[in-house]
């Protein structure tokens, strides 16, 4: 024991204040903390160990090559316990039962883009109809999608009920997503605390959100299992493919079916969401990158709107994807992994128990690497042959895939159709839409700030 090096430096704390993030945002604080004590900062909290890592190479040794040790998720109570997430993939340790889910989770899920087009066009006519509603539209667009391909459900045009429970889950998890954003996090035994008690507005306001992420999870599915008609839905058929192969443990297999498609559900809507709106503002600030990507979608599709297909004919829409990715990411910071073992980074220890938080946001602006990170360049991922330079030793503008999708056992299982959906969405839009800036009482033109929200998954 007392041979190993010193633990990493990190934020003073004590037993009645947590570290200092002076008002910001948690990966813009993280940014900051890299400049005073190095890639790795460590501090400790009423117990709590947590270690930010705020460099590329120490995300990938330890997520990926230590995967073994590296793979386990912290406990967060705010979302699991309090708001009832425990039945998310994204929550379960690095065991026998994740295995299980993630490699049923992980199956090929048939011909979903026929569904992410269907999707997209009707997204097209809503925005025709209604185009300042496309912040509500390409939400009902991208839950949609999910929807319709688990459940097998087609949302209403209005007032739907499975958008409205997505809305309200997606709501919490992203407020109460970051680690440490409620002090219940620090202090489980806080969820304990009755509810008439002073100082707990935010259990009584955890407490409604629960009782409809119980119904996200539950209604879509019960509805499916009511009606069973296989092949409209993935759940339906993975329920009937399940049961042939497991036909003695029936609430196991469901069990399986249910959280694999609510944790999809989940977790891939608010991303691709995110994303779309992203692009919504970078067309909408930079009219010149806008052009471009046009020219180039009307080249390949002079008289259709564009499909997969048309994806290697497109490398600068490629390569304006991995920009939107990297420029303002739907996750600055990675869901927090959890070490099991002690052991040795560089000059210092990391501690068995401690939360690991990867701070994507300054690994895709680390100017050593993007060249003038906070500059949206459409054409930065081209090699000199006008293709997307995929390279795997780049050192200059890598593609930017670990840091969006992470690394090891744990990384996005969801990012093909991520990727697919998001294509999809930005050539459709750009085919069919102009986006100008809107004008101010005296006619200027009004440059829209790139303002985002907080919390995990981020709208501009
Ligand atoms: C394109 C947008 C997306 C981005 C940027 C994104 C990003 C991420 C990130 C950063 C993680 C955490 C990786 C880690 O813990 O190391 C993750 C996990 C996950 N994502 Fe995605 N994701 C996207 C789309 C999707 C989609 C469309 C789905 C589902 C269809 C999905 C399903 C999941 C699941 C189930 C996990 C948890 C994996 C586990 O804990 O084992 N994601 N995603």
């Amino acid at each position: 024991q007392q041979l190993l090096p010193p633990l990493p430096p990190g934020p003073p704390t004590s037993l009645f204040c947590g570290p200092d993030f002076k008002g910001q945002a948690p990966w813009l604080a993280y940014a900051a903390w890299q400049k005073e004590y190095g890639d790795l900062v460590y501090y400790s909290y009423v117990g709590n160990k947590v270690l930010i890592l705020n460099s590329y190479e120490a995300f990938v040794e330890l997520f990926e090559k230590r995967g073994n040790i590296y793979s386990f998720r912290a406990r967060r109570t705010m979302v699991e316990t309090v708001l009832g997430f425990d039945f998310m993939i994204t929550t379960m340790q690095d065991d026998e039962k994740w295995r299980y889910f993630s490699r049923n989770g992980d199956k090929d899920t048939g011909n979903y883009n026929t569904e992410q087009i269907a999707h997209i066009h009707s997204y097209l006519r809503r925005l025709l109809d209604k185009p300042e509603d496309f912040r509500y539209s390409s939400r009902r667009t991208a839950a949609g999608v999910m929807l319709s391909l688990l459940y097998g459900h087609d949302v209403a045009k209005e007032d739907d009920h499975y958008l409205f429970l997505a809305d309200v889950s997606l709501k919490a998890v992203v407020e109460a997503g970051p680690f440490g954003a409620f002090m219940v996090d620090y202090l489980p035994w806080l969820r304990f605390v009755p509810t008439w008690f002073p100082w707990t507005a935010w259990k009584r306001r955890a407490m409604v959100s629960r009782r409809w992420i119980r119904q996200a999870l539950e209604l879509p599915f019960e509805t499916v299992t009511r009606q069973l008609v296989i092949g409209n839905s993935l759940v339906a058929t993975e329920l009937a493919e399940l049961q042939t192969t497991h036909e003695n443990s029936r609430r196991y297999t469901e069990e399986i079916v249910k959280n694999t498609a609510a944790t999809s559900f989940m977790a891939g809507s608010d991303t691709t969401v995110s994303l779309t709106l992203s692009f919504w503002l970078v067309c909408t600030k930079f009219p010149d990158v806008q052009r471009r990507a046009q020219e180039e979608v009307d080249r390949v599709c002079p008289d259709r709107l564009p499909q997969l297909s048309d994806r290697p004919q497109m490398p600068l829409i490629q390569s304006m994807i991995f920009e939107l990715l990297r420029w303002n990411p739907a996750t600055p910071v990675g869901v927090p992994h959890y070490v099991r073992e002690t052991n040795v980074y560089g000059d210092y220890t990391i501690p068995a128990g401690t939360t690991i938080i990867p701070n994507m946001w300054i690994m895709l602006h680390d100017p050593k690497v993007y060249p003038d990170p906070f500059t949206f360049k459409i054409d930065r991922f081209l090699g000199p042959d006008g293709r997307v330079d995929e390279s795997a030793d780049k050192c200059i503008n890598p593609i930017p895939d670990a840091a969006v999708f992470g690394v090891g056992r744990r990384r996005c299982p969801g990012n093909y159709i991520g990727m697919d959906f998001v294509f999809l969405m930005v050539t459709n839009l750009l085919k069919t839409f102009q986006v100008s800036k809107a004008f101010d009482a005296d006619g200027q033109e009004i440059d829209p700030p790139a303002i985002y929200t907080p919390g995990l998954g981020r709208y501009a």
